[in-house]
């Protein structure tokens, strides 16, 4: 059974990584086999923690296509499996751009590693963050005082990292000698791994208990994972006893990380927690401005609404969608327009304004002007209603997909070269009168959202 091992191994081999599969399928060995019961040693908890959790049912498929047996597989700890000399370099398996770069074991690197773009300068504050925005400006200015630890949660892409890395970046400018640490959880426990594989256990705690400022991305990722965990409660019970700031992300409230211990979730609770929820329209609005701004973008106002109306709450996207236009604008050496991003962003945004009728749009400019519908349709000359039913028909032509004549059709059967000679005018008097495109602009934000 012992070569039928190895020749799984070697079949699973051909569909991971090198480094995935070195990492945790090539310590495993055959130990015993009896009746359907086959057990494999593996070298740590961790290990067997992980190999369950993620590639049992390979290794199961891979044994069973060998020997048409479906094995009921056991791990049992053996500490003594010899590991390779070298540790594997680059070990962590993913890695997001603004987190430390390629390690090695040997080279447990102690300075910090923030992503200089993460300021309190580039992030903008509305009503969503601004809790989490004035709690960790709080700690950035007055570490482990107040606040410690802070805890901040909140949905993909709504900000945490940035802000934790802006906590990072404030403190390091104020203190050059600062010993930060920036992790993500899972890179925390990837390199855990590798030192308690290769018996540098005592480096790896050295390391985060010699920090100043302990800071921590996406703590839920550490759910269920028994040994991290441990490990990282020890981690911060050293540095909390010597009065140095921790600062944890997550996706969840404590509470709510399922797998996460009780020792480690009433820790968190000890400081403050701080929420970040979905942006409203006007923080995506200003958000996608200061974003252009950095990175020399020419976004039109009409085209940050279109794209903060979008269904995304997620900033991540909203950025995404902006570098898209800004890169699709430079390369063709054209301007950002509304119909350009409609174009450009088909297959992302479902447009909320499909939905957007004439009559729709008519009812509301109406009721807006404290007109009736029926003035607004009409030919009356008056002042009072000619301006209402420009703007009606400037807004009919923005937000629907009606023709010139369609609209004209709704508007009383008007003619198609009035409807153009209303959209023109428009157009005209919003880039000469700031009250006027305010008025459009917000009667058009009202029917999106
Ligand atoms: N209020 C904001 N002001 C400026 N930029 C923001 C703001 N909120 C989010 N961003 C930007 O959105 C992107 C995603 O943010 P970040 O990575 O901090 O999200 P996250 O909450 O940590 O996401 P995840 O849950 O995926 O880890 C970053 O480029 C960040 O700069």
């Amino acid at each position: 059974m012992e070569k039928v091992w190895l020749e799984a191994q070697s079949n699973i081999k051909k569909v991971l990584t090198p480094q995935t599969y070195n990492t945790w399928i090539k310590p495993i060995r055959f130990h015993t086999l009896t009746d359907d019961n086959l057990t494999l040693e593996v070298p740590s908890k961790f290990i067997k923690e992980w190999v369950t959790e993620k590639y049992l049912p390979m290794i199961v498929e891979a044994i069973s296509s060998l020997t048409s047996v479906k094995y009921q597989i056991e791990f049992k700890i053996t500490e003594k499996i010899p590991l390779e000399s070298k540790p594997v370099d680059n070990f962590t398996p993913v890695i997001k751009d603004n987190e430390p770069s390629k390690e090695t074991n040997k080279n447990i690197d102690i300075t910090a590693n923030l992503n200089p773009k993460y300021t309190f300068d580039s992030f903008v504050c509305g009503a969503s963050n601004q809790f989490a925005h004035a709690a960790s400006q709080a700690v950035a200015s007055n570490p482990a005082s107040n606040y410690n630890p802070l805890f901040i949660y909140g949905g993909v892409g709504l900000g945490k990292t940035h802000l934790l890395i802006a906590i990072g970046n404030h403190i390091k400018e104020n203190n050059k000698k600062a010993k930060i640490c920036y992790y993500s959880s899972e890179k925390f426990m990837n390199e855990m791994i590798n030192c308690l594989r290769y018996k540098k256990m005592d480096e790896f705690r050295n390391k985060f208990r010699k920090m100043d400022i302990l800071l921590i991305d996406d703590i839920q990722f550490m759910a269920g994972k028994e040994a991290t965990q441990e490990e990282f409660f020890h981690t911060f019970n050293a540095l909390y006893e010597s009065h140095k700031q921790i600062v944890v992300t997550s996706d969840k409230f404590p509470k709510d990380i399922p797998g996460l211990e009780e020792r480690l979730r009433s820790r968190f609770e000890w400081g403050l927690i701080a929420d970040i929820q979905p942006p409203d329209i006007e923080t995506k609005i200003a958000i996608l401005k200061k974003k252009s701004d950095l990175n020399s973008i020419t976004l039109p106002n009409d085209v940050a609404l279109f794209l903060a109306s979008s269904a995304t709450s997620n900033v991540r996207e909203l950025e995404g969608m902006l570098i898209r236009l800004g890169a699709y604008a430079s390369l063709t050496g054209s301007e950002i327009t509304l119909n350009m991003a409609r174009d450009i962003l088909k297959d992302i945004i479902v447009e909320k304004t499909k939905d957007i009728t004439v009559e729709m749009i008519q009812k509301h400019v109406a009721e807006h002007f404290k007109i009736k519908v029926s003035e607004l349709k009409s030919d009356k000359r008056l002042k009072t209603f000619v301006v209402p039913r420009q703007i009606a028909i400037f807004i009919c032509r923005e937000l629907t997909k009606s023709s010139y004549p369609e609209i004209g059709e709704k508007f009383g059967g008007k003619d198609h070269s009035t409807i153009i000679h209303s959209v023109k005018k428009i157009e005209k008097q919003m880039a000469n009168d700031l009250e006027i495109k305010n008025i459009v602009e917000n009667l058009k934000k009202e029917l999106i959202t």
